[in-house]
């Protein structure tokens, strides 16, 4: 009986959820959003039936429809002031700026009503009832479910059953799909959001009786909510219901039969991680869509300001400030750390971490550790920690690995509040509210304690600060660095250009710990114990927001994302204004969701101008260009067959076969690539070539069929696997590294991978060094003169020689190009075409040709084969394949002994079925062109 009486306490708990995941999934059904703010619209509830019940005096029913009424209007004006005019904004900074949301109503609430518990009387009776024999539920609870059940039903039925429901629904997939059948977008959202918010903040009138009202317990109901909304993929109402339902019960029964705390907290949060990494895939499908990402800063140190700031700061330290400032600087330069790590993890790497806070806190813990249990002096302690740190993170970064976005946000928060209530709450490994004492820290005889010596202490950070600085500025500039930006940039090209996407995540999340560990250990070494309380999980949202206020992906963002942090510089300032350093945290969110607004890069890129003019005024050399110099490694003038390259490689595919499901892409397709010959592939739209590619190159598992490279079977092997064996291939897109200059892009594809790297790199990156392939693709596609360039800035045609200059500068031995005359005039793809031969000839390469434009395909190829619903039409060489009676009237469209039609030029140069056809029309330079 005792096990029925806790699950119903779990279902009432559960139902208190299920209304959060419906407004999860109905803010997400109705604008693609996933609202990290959820938790913080009951808290708005919670506080504002409070202020009508208690405070005015309201009676109990006036008091609940006002506070509904409350959260409608604040929902509305969340979509209306910040969400609507970040519509082209990516879905990752879309919900960052949820979490600016969270941060604001959060700080607003710590101010007007402090960070304790308020108790507020409930309007429903609390009286149990026996609900089975011997086993009883509160009134209230019972209520609560009911309303989740009958606000589960509403909800079906309305996206199922009304055409409003199916508009809305619609909005996730396709705004502007929506938008052309005449609906507005805009309205839908806020209806969505209103009905959402209004849930949120009733939710909070009903169980803030309950709960107790407190701002960080109220907004962290999120966390159950996310895990429940995750569980239906933010699109099933009954789901979310049941998800909430079954986490409630789970956490009551875990509640009641296992000891150590924390497990309540975190087992549906490792349900859910399982979950996500199961469903995930460790490559995005083709049809991931690529997001705009903050820009990223060059890493470039100058040498004589870094001096001159470090040496102004060292003495200001020693010899000039208080000990209070002494403090508030500490305090600064260690968050400065903790930003760094994020401009690494989320900058750099672009995997959004919100467990960095408590990843400090883990290395925190674990140098206390080692000095308290151990005896270690800190140095020792504080390297030991880094190393651990890195390992938590390796640990946090599993679920990057298969899953990415939103997800993984949700993922990485799981994580810390897993880190946090199982490790950093657990009373035997870090003492509870007493914590882990750590005495007085020294190096080498010399204290630095903060209490008794806060300016040796300040010197201490300040010096961490500077190698942090440096090491993640030399990160950028070296060959990692750019691996991670490529990851960031495009994990599919990234992959098929060899470079190893898992490693780069892990390596980004092991690199941030250490850093955040460092950050923790300065941070907890001021006191006299480092304590668990120290390291919540909110903060590790705050951090987040105030690296997006600064700039994510630069230094002296995260520079200035530290003064805005809690006990630092900023505090310090206000504090002397008047004493406002409470208003620093709404200050803050109020500033990042302006940021987020206003679309641009952070503070620091907003005002670089001030930064150079500084500069100037410094009598330095002014700042250079994001763009690395001009002289690095130019290019020298290097023939395609002045380089040793590696020895020719056959690619052999026999019967070949790929099914998505139902959907068979490619039936039986046999091919052999040969070196010094180019094998065109055709076929209509939808025919399976590019599926062939991506079986070819490892981005999709054949379902049948054997691919061999010389002798060697290769069907097993991973895509990077392929492209370091000599595989290369472009992609139909291009999927250019869009942060990385041209001479990036191509550095990316010959950096050699030596693991030793990840650790040379941090101290000397060394400049950029082409391979002689590379310089040779310089030359051969004319890009010189483009080198210091971003792929944006140049023309498309450029771009597309950029993409298969890239694949060529890995020194391949099989090219497989995909489609990549789309686009580009007539006289352009003949150039590409003449090109293409070259690489075939002159480099002996395999190289397999898709393309639409038949003229260069009949011009350019040695062979044709030809598909037509994943199978085999036709093969023989191009004049065999043009007058194939088959392939004329299946693909080229029209009978061999038509006329020809008027030469008119296409100056896409690529078309559906039916230009495909006017193309070869155009292939009148050849007889065997005309004909067909
Ligand atoms: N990930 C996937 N899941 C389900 N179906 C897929 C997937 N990828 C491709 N397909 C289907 O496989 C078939 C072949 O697609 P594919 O893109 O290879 O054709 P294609 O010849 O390259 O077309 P196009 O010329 O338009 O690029 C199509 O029906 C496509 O919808």
């Amino acid at each position: 009986m005792e096990v029925v009486q806790f699950i119903l306490l779990g279902l009432g708990i559960g139902a208190i959820y299920s209304l959060l995941g419906q407004g999860l999934v109905l803010i997400y059904r109705g604008s693609g959003i996933v609202n990290f703010a959820q938790g913080s619209l009951v808290m708005v509830g919670g506080y504002a039936y409070y202020e009508f019940r208690v405070a005015a005096g309201w009676p109990a029913l006036p008091a609940v429809v006002c506070a509904t009424a409350v959260g409608v209007l604040l929902g509305v004006a969340v979509q209306h002031l910040i969400l609507r005019p970040m519509r082209t904004s990516s879905p990752i900074e879309r919900v960052i700026a949820t979490l600016g949301v969270l941060l604001t109503l959060q700080a607003a609430a710590v101010l007007r009503y402090g960070v304790g518990p308020i108790s507020v009387p409930s309007f429903l009776p609390t009286d149990a009832v026996e609900v089975l024999p011997g086993t009883t539920l509160g009134v209230d609870r019972l209520v609560i479910l009911l309303i989740g059940v009958l606000l589960t039903a509403a909800l079906y039925a309305v996206f199922r059953w009304t055409s409003f429901g199916r508009v809305a629904s619609a909005m996730a997939e396709n705004q502007r799909a929506v938008a052309s059948l005449g609906h507005s977008p805009d309205r839908i959202a806020t209806a969505n959001w209103a009905l959402a918010a209004g849930i949120a903040a009733l939710a909070g009138a009903l169980i803030g009786p309950i709960t107790y009202l407190q701002p960080t317990q109220l907004t962290l109901l999120i966390v159950p909510a996310l895990a429940a909304a995750l569980l239906a993929r933010f699109v099933s109402f009954p789901i979310a219901f049941a998800g909430a339902l079954a986490i409630g019960v789970v956490q009551s029964l875990i509640t009641r039969y296992v000891t150590v705390t924390g497990w309540g907290d975190s087992v549906p949060f490792i349900v859910i991680i399982a979950y996500l990494v199961l469903r995930g895939s460790s490559l995005p499908l083709r049809s991931h869509v690529l997001e705009r990402l903050p820009s990223v800063g060059d890493g470039r140190i100058r040498v004589v300001p870094t001096v001159v700031i470090v040496g102004v700061f060292a003495f200001l330290i020693a010899f000039v400030v208080s000990p209070v400032w002494a403090q508030a600087l500490t305090v600064t330069m260690a968050f400065a750390i903790l930003t760094l790590s994020v401009t690494v993890v989320t900058g750099y790497a672009g995997q959004l971490s919100l467990a960095q806070y408590v990843l400090a806190g883990a290395g925190a813990f674990a140098a206390a550790t080692f000095v308290h249990r151990a005896g270690w002096g800190f140095l020792p302690a504080l390297i030991g920690a880094m190393l651990a740190a890195a390992l938590v993170g390796v640990l946090v970064a599993l679920p990057a690995l298969r899953t990415r976005g939103i997800n993984l946000a949700i993922a990485t928060l799981g994580m810390g509040i897993v880190l946090f209530s199982l490790v950093l709450s657990d009373f035997a490994l870090t003492g509870g509210d007493v914590g882990i004492p750590i005495g007085e820290p020294s190096i080498f005889g010399w204290d630095f304690g903060a209490i008794r010596h806060p300016y040796n202490y300040g010197l201490v950070a300040l010096a961490a600060l500077t190698l942090s600085a440096l090491a993640v500025a030399n990160l950028r500039r070296g060959r990692v660095g750019r691996r991670l930006l490529a990851v960031r940039s495009n994990e599919r090209a990234a992959a098929a250009l060899g470079v190893n996407v898992l490693v780069g995540k892990l390596y980004a999340f092991a690199l941030a710990s250490a850093l955040a560990a460092v950050a923790g250990v300065l941070l907890a070494f001021q006191g006299v114990a480092v304590l668990p309380a120290q390291f919540d999980v909110l903060t590790s949202i705050t951090v987040i927001g105030m690296a997006v206020v600064g700039g994510i992906g630069t230094i002296g963002g995260a520079l200035l994302a530290s003064t805005l942090l809690p006990g630092g510089v900023g505090t310090q300032i206000l504090h002397g204004v008047d004493n406002l350093e409470s208003y620093l945290p709404l200050v803050s969110g109020l500033f990042l969701l302006y940021v987020l607004r206003s679309g641009r890069n952070g503070l620091y890129e907003m005002n670089a101008h001030l930064v150079r003019r500084l500069g100037r005024l410094l009598r330095v050399p002014a700042l250079p260009s994001r763009a690395p110099s001009a002289r690095a490694a130019a290019p020298e003038p290097a023939g395609a067959a002045q380089h040793e390259r590696r020895p020719s490689r056959r690619l052999h595919v026999a019967d070949l076969r790929v099914q998505f499901g139902g959907v068979v892409a490619v039936d039986g397709v046999t091919l052999d690539l040969v070196p010094g010959e180019v094998h065109g592939l055709i076929g209509p739209n939808g025919a399976g070539k590019t599926t062939v590619i991506d079986a070819l190159t490892g981005f999709v598992r054949p379902t049948r069929g054997a691919i061999k490279l010389d002798d060697e079977p290769i069907g097993q092997w991973s895509a990077r696997r392929r492209a370091r064996a000599g595989v290369a291939r472009s992609f139909q897109s291009l999927e250019l590294f869009a942060d990385l200059s041209v001479r990036e892009n191509l550095a990316v594809a010959c950096d050699d991978d030596g693991a030793r790297r990840y650790v040379s790199d941090l101290v000397a990156p060394g400049r950029i060094q082409l391979t002689a392939p590379a310089l040779a693709a310089i030359r051969e596609f004319r890009l010189t003169d483009d080198l210091d360039r971003k792929p944006g800035a140049l023309a498309f045609g450029k771009r597309r020689l950029v993409a298969i200059a890239r694949a060529v500068a890995a020194d391949p031995r099989v090219l497989l190009l995909d489609e990549p005359a789309a686009g580009l005039s007539d006289e352009e793809a003949r150039e590409l075409g003449a090109l293409i031969r070259t690489l075939a000839r002159d480099w002996d390469m395999s190289i397999l040709l898709v393309e639409h434009n038949v003229d260069l395909v009949l011009s350019t190829c040695d062979r044709v084969t030809v598909l037509e619903a994943g199978a085999v039409l036709a093969r023989g060489t191009p004049q065999e394949v043009a007058r194939d009676p088959r392939v004329v009237a299946a693909y080229l469209g029209r009978e061999t002994d038509e006329p020809n039609p008027a030469d008119e030029p296409n100056p896409a140069g690529e078309a559906g079925p039916a230009g495909e056809a006017r193309e070869a029309d155009e292939s009148d330079d050849s007889a065997e062109g005309a004909r067909v």
